[in-house]
């Protein structure tokens, strides 16, 4: 399915946040591991949120799920031995999950999205559970990959966090329920540092004691504990969310987004920082967003580090503010559902966009005038590249026809009806 965007002026209205993917994914982990009963209230629906019930299911939890919330019975540590589990397009899952699969004698992660999530890499995660005794059959780091665990003790693991802060909170997971104490140490650098936060602090509401450096590049973790059973409430999601506020931000607006805490640990609330350094009329209490855009932008300068999945939509913004805007420190942008710097830039180059790429950096010479559009984008499997371009096409001068939106559907399913809803011109065409 594509969907044209068509140039719209003004944006209007309110919506509800969608449900966080981030602590979706992590509270419906702790609950599987816990060998009691847990609810998770709010949950996300995604396809990655449905990869991870999937596979919970397929590895013995029990899940009953009504409108607002889904309760799950866990398997502790002791997984049902099942041959393969098939995680979608979704990293944290497949990263998180070949941790517990060490659990198991042999499962296998098939393939099924090769041109995306077959394309990363998972080398420095599948070295650690090596440190561990845990035998890995695998592609040259990637899928499919075949887990032999059986019985991982604990004990010391290094772990790179260059490309993927991914592999760290796996270990972080899998750590506390193994027979003896560990020790993480992270080497090089840690990237996505803030969603290890995310990590220690759903760990700790599931009554799991990790002892960490103020840095996170060291973890003592304590062997021999158990995931406690309990109730969790999803807060809303940024990522998503910062699509539809560069949206707001671009044009002439006045947009309430509800649900989004102030006070939430996920690094990409700097979309919020970030507008109001791009001076976009924008104000924060009680949960509520609310932009009253005029359109006008100022350049910008960011360590997209920080808030690695409101990047892209960042740099939309950006695309029509006055002045030269430069997104650093953002390399590992490169290892994700597509290669996030150079074929999101050979897009908005496309579409009318004055981009320009380095390794670690995008640099984006704004356009206030607009962008010329009337172009075909591919989405190069990607949700987020599909949410930025949709910002760019309401101001771009013609339309612009993405195709394959669908895999929005990723994490953000009902993104083009929020759009709409605001008064956005878009629409699904086969
Ligand atoms: O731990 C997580 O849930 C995630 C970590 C981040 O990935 P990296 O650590 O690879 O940057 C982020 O981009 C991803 O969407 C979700
Ligand atoms: C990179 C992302 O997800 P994941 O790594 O979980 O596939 C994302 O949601 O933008």
């Amino acid at each position: 399915m594509d969907v044209i965007v068509r140039p719209t002026p003004e944006l209007h209205g309110e919506i509800g946040a969608l449900s966080s993917k981030n602590y979706t994914t992590r509270y419906l982990l702790v609950a599987a591991l816990s060998e009691g009963t847990s609810t998770i209230y709010h949950p996300a629906h995604s396809e990655d949120s449905d990869a991870i019930r999937r596979c919970i299911r397929d590895l013995g939890a029990e899940l009953t799920e009504d409108d607002e919330k889904i309760v799950i019975k866990g398997f502790g540590r002791r997984p049902k031995d099942v041959k393969e589990l098939n995680v979608g397009n979704a990293g944290a899952v497949l990263r998180f999950l070949m941790a517990v699969a060490s659990l198991s004698p042999e499962v296998t992660f098939v393939n099924t999205y090769p041109d995306s999530l077959g394309k990363r890499p998972h080398d420095d995660l599948i070295d650690a559970l090596g440190q561990l005794g845990v035998k890995v059959e695998h592609n040259e780091g990637r899928l499919p990959i075949t887990i032999r665990g059986g019985n991982p003790k604990g004990g010391r693991i290094t772990v790179s966090g260059a490309v993927s802060s991914q592999y760290l909170s796996a270990l972080l997971f899998l750590t506390p329920l193994l027979e003896e104490d560990s020790e993480i140490i992270v080497l090089n650098d840690l990237k996505s540092k803030v969603v290890v936060g995310q990590t220690l602090e759903v760990l700790e509401q599931a009554g799991i004691v990790i002892h960490a450096a103020d840095d996170y590049m060291s973890f003592k973790v304590p062997g021999g504990q158990s995931y406690e059973a309990k109730s969790y409430t999803v807060q809303g999601d940024y990522p998503g969310s910062a699509a539809v506020l560069a949206a707001a931000a671009v044009t002439k607006s006045d947009v309430k987004i509800h649900r989004l805490a102030e006070n939430s640990r996920q690094g990409e609330r700097a979309i919020i920082d970030v507008l109001r350094m791009m001076e976009a009329p924008l104000i924060h209490e009680n949960g509520t967003v609310h932009v009253q855009g005029n359109g006008r932008l100022k350049a910008v300068e960011f360590d997209g580090d920080a808030a690695t999945d409101a990047v892209l939509a960042m740099v939309a913004a950006a695309v029509f503010a006055e002045g030269t805007s430069r997104f650093y420190n953002v390399e590992n942008l490169r290892y994700k559902e597509c290669d996030r710097i150079t074929d999101y830039l050979a897009e908005l180059s496309k579409a009318g966009a004055k981009v320009e790429e380095r390794r670690d950096e995008i640099i984006v010479h704004g356009r206030p005038e607009g962008v010329e559009g009337g172009v075909t984008i591919n989405a190069h499997f990607d949700h987020r590249v599909i949410m930025a371009l949709t910002v760019v096409g309401l101001r771009a001068a013609k339309p612009l026809l993405i195709k394959d939106a669908h895999h929005v559907a990723k994490s953000y399913p009902q993104y083009f009806d929020h759009l709409q809803a605001l008064g956005a011109d878009v629409e699904w065409v086969k």
